[in-house]
């Protein structure tokens, strides 16, 4: 088990009251935030969202992450039971000060694929190993997953976690994330 179970508290938010657990994986911090009782015979309305400290917390308009992470905690508050996962994960897996200077590449016209990869970075460096077990730990065994990235899908699927359906996020589009959103999708290979 590579995968440790820390502690668990209610935590109240905008979108109702859910249990956050916190985890540790590799040396980081990772969260669930639960709403209802799960039992693994039940489909599970499931986001798994990467950190994004510009635009969870600080309201950037660079990205559509703030907009996901309001819409997904609210679909879950409106089906009564669910799970967020929240990975520390920022900037796609390289960190806060890597992603500054890949916007600053970006700032001067280059995208944000194209920016990690002159960072020397991956395009994407995000790890899923973790899910098999914090899916465990939460006695669930099948979602219907709020993303357009086709990777979790396969990540959950090749760690035996049932995707039974996916639910399209487009949310918080703007003129400051057009080109974000279009590359997400035509180098990505984002859903529609
Ligand atoms: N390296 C880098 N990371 C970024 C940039 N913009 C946003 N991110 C990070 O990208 C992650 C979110 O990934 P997205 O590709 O927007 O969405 P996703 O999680 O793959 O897919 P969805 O489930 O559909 O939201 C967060 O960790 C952000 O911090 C950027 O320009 N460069
Ligand atoms: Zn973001």
């Amino acid at each position: 088990m590579s995968l440790r179970f820390i502690s668990q508290a209610e935590l109240p938010t905008e979108f109702g009251t859910f249990q956050v657990h916190v985890f540790e994986h590799k040396g980081q911090e990772h969260l669930a935030l639960v709403m209802g009782s799960l039992s693994e015979s039940d489909v599970i309305l499931t986001r798994i969202h990467s950190e994004c400290l510009t635009g969870d917390g600080l309201f950037s308009l660079r990205c559509d992450c703030g907009p996901q992470l309001a819409h997904a905690m609210q679909a879950i508050q409106k089906a009564g039971q669910g799970v967020l996962i929240y990975l520390r994960q920022e900037g796609r897996g390289i960190g806060l000060t890597e992603k500054i200077k890949a916007y600053q590449l970006q700032d001067q016209g280059m995208d944000t694929f194209d920016a990690n990869i002159k960072l020397g970075h991956a395009a994407d460096s995000r790890d899923y190993g973790m899910l098999k077990e914090v899916f465990a730990h939460l006695n669930v065994k099948q979602v219907d997953l709020m993303t357009n990235n086709p990777d979790k899908i396969e990540a959950l699927e090749s760690q035996g976690i049932s995707v039974h359906k996916r639910i399209p996020l487009h949310v918080g589009h703007n003129p400051h994330n057009k080109r974000y959103i279009d590359t997400k999708r035509n180098r990505f290979k984002h859903l529609d």
